[in-house]
């Protein structure tokens, strides 16, 4: 028997439904609303054979359970993108990046990372099982749908982890506010995993000693640190021009 999860919000129901339309048990919309919007979300239902079920703002509410639905919402099949970090890996057959996140509290963070690092190819991000927030319903709305697209593996031994990351021959990179070396200056690996810490404390010192290098992100007003999710927005970014410089250049 597989498990179901509530989702909420368009972003994430559409994205649900147009990448996987057959865990979409049912979807859930507020009967008072009948815009355009609403319209087209039926139309996409209907061409996937998902039932719409109209129902009152105050059901919804409770589904919620104090998450923003506007207004929609869907029970869907757990789905498993990947289960390890090796399936993704195998699975690659050119330069890998991914996104390593030491116990990122905030669901909107997490959701965040998870948007960017659909924005910039990252092959899967990766997160430690414990003192972590995991993909709640918050993350898929704030992923607005990135949590569907990039496979998320929460595992038991970060360090380990890496480790095993290091052994494919990828580039481990961590980043905090007092690295050695600037980000303007930094050539990137072309196979990368990017590690970011946690909102309060940053990166573990395992988690941090076990990385091939630090970086920073230069910074010029008063602010000690950036929002982990604006990092790592930066930094991917950063990947993929470098990379697609790169490409261009032919080198
Ligand atoms: C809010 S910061 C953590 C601040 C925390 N007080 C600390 O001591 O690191 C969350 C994460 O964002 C990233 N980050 C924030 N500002 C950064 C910067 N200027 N350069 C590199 N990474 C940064 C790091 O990965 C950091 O662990």
């Amino acid at each position: 028997m597989s498990t179901t999860r509530i989702i909420f919000g368009f972003h994430a129901v559409i994205s649900r439904l147009r990448q996987h339309p057959d865990s979409v048990r049912e979807i859930y919309v507020d009967a008072g609303r009948s815009d355009q919007r609403i319209r087209s979300l039926a139309s996409l239902a209907e061409s996937r054979q998902v039932r719409l079920i109209f129902c009152e703002h105050d059901r919804l509410e409770k589904m919620a359970g104090g998450s923003r639905h506007h207004s929609v919402a869907a029970i869907v099949d757990q789905t498993i993108l990947a289960s390890s970090i090796d399936d993704v890996l195998d699975a690659l057959n050119g330069p890998a990046r991914l996104l390593i996140l030491d116990g990122i509290q905030d669901p909107h963070n997490l959701g965040a990372c998870l948007r960017v690092a659909d924005a910039f190819g990252v092959h899967a991000v990766i997160a430690p099982k414990d003192r972590a927030v995991g993909l709640t319903a918050t993350v898929y709305q704030v992923s607005s749908g990135a949590a569907d697209t990039v496979p998320y593996i929460a595992v038991t031994n970060l360090a380990r982890t890496m480790r095993q990351i290091k052994a494919r021959d990828i580039w481990i990179v961590g980043t905090a506010d007092d690295a050695e070396h600037d980000l303007h200056d930094f050539s990137i690996h072309s196979s990368v995993a990017w590690v970011f810490g946690s909102e309060e404390k940053g990166m573990r010192r395992l988690t941090r000693e076990t990385c091939d290098q630090l970086v920073r992100i230069p910074m010029q007003g008063g602010v000690e640190s950036l929002n982990v999710s604006v990092s790592a927005g930066i930094c991917l970014f950063e990947t993929f021009r470098q990379h697609s410089g790169k490409i261009n250049n032919g080198n």
